[in-house]
């Protein structure tokens, strides 16, 4: 899964073509590479990004999924938590839906149920503002299990079949570096709901940790961690760098299917 972020360039905002034609580019480059999924994300997660508008996020991603879907049909996932952003970019030719807030928000699963696509559910503890705050669990696997449990119990109530669920541990949000050490290592752990695991750990702060390094200094450990993460049974990885990551894990799988 390649990430691309369409975040306003410095002199317009969201929609001017340049930015739209170098999204479209990016996102062609990255499935060239070997990316299977593009993720489109029209409003930055980050704790003081101002927020985002729905009709600013829907003008941000619309015309970029139109514009892919026009050049390929790679598939493409919708990085957003507002029911109507994810109507439009569904209509607009996107397969699913990736929702960090785990359809929790105002109207989203009702949404998600009428669209009848896939969706990724992301545990998140608090919200952007304050998740890394000291955020503490008194076990940090049994407590995203169970919040997969309950989000998968409200999701079939709706009518969203499990088929149709991708879990996501949500690494650094909401978590210590050693949180996020314990749920790669313990990955496996969240297979038990029968769901694909999604592992989103590209250039994120705990490399920061580890390594020293800054956000440009993270492909080793990116690469690393992504490919750990297979390892440990996820079926998806959220990558910026999609060529190397393609590397690492066409040596895995070579490997594994010398097993
Ligand atoms: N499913 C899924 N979706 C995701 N969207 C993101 S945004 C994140 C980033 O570093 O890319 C981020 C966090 C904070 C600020 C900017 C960007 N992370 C994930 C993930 O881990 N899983």
């Amino acid at each position: 899964m390649g990430v691309l972020n369409i975040t306003p360039d410095s002199f317009s905002d969201g929609g001017s073509f340049t930015q739209i034609e170098s999204a479209v580019q990016h996102a062609l480059k990255m499935a060239e590479q070997g990316a299977t999924i593009i993720d489109i994300g029209g409003e930055s997660t980050r704790p003081n990004a101002l927020p985002v508008s729905t009709d600013e996020e829907i003008q941000r991603v619309v015309p970029v999924i139109e514009g892919i879907r026009h050049k390929s049909d790679i598939a493409i996932s919708i990085d957003t938590s507002k029911a109507d952003v994810m109507k439009a970019a569904i209509e607009a030719g996107a397969d699913f839906i990736n929702d960090v807030y785990a359809l929790q928000r105002t109207g989203s699963l009702d949404m998600a149920a009428s669209l009848g696509v896939p969706v990724c559910l992301m545990h998140m503890q608090a919200d952007p503002t304050t998740m890394q705050d000291q955020p503490h669990y008194l076990n940090v696997v049994e407590e995203l299990n169970d919040f997969f449990a309950q989000r998968i119990a409200a999701c079939e109530q709706v009518g969203i079949a499990k088929g149709k669920i991708i879990l996501d541990p949500g690494f650094g949000f909401g978590k210590t570096l050693q949180h996020n050490l314990t749920l790669l290592a313990k990955l496996k752990e969240f297979e038990s709901h029968g769901c694909p695991i999604l592992a989103g750990l590209s250039r994120k702060s705990m490399f920061g940790q580890l390594l020293d390094k800054k956000v440009d200094e993270r492909l080793i450990g990116s690469v690393s961690a992504a490919l750990l993460a297979v390892a440990n049974g996820a079926s998806i990885v959220r990558v910026h760098d999609v060529a190397e990551t393609a590397d690492a894990l066409k040596v895995y799988m070579a490997v594994q299917a010398a097993k």
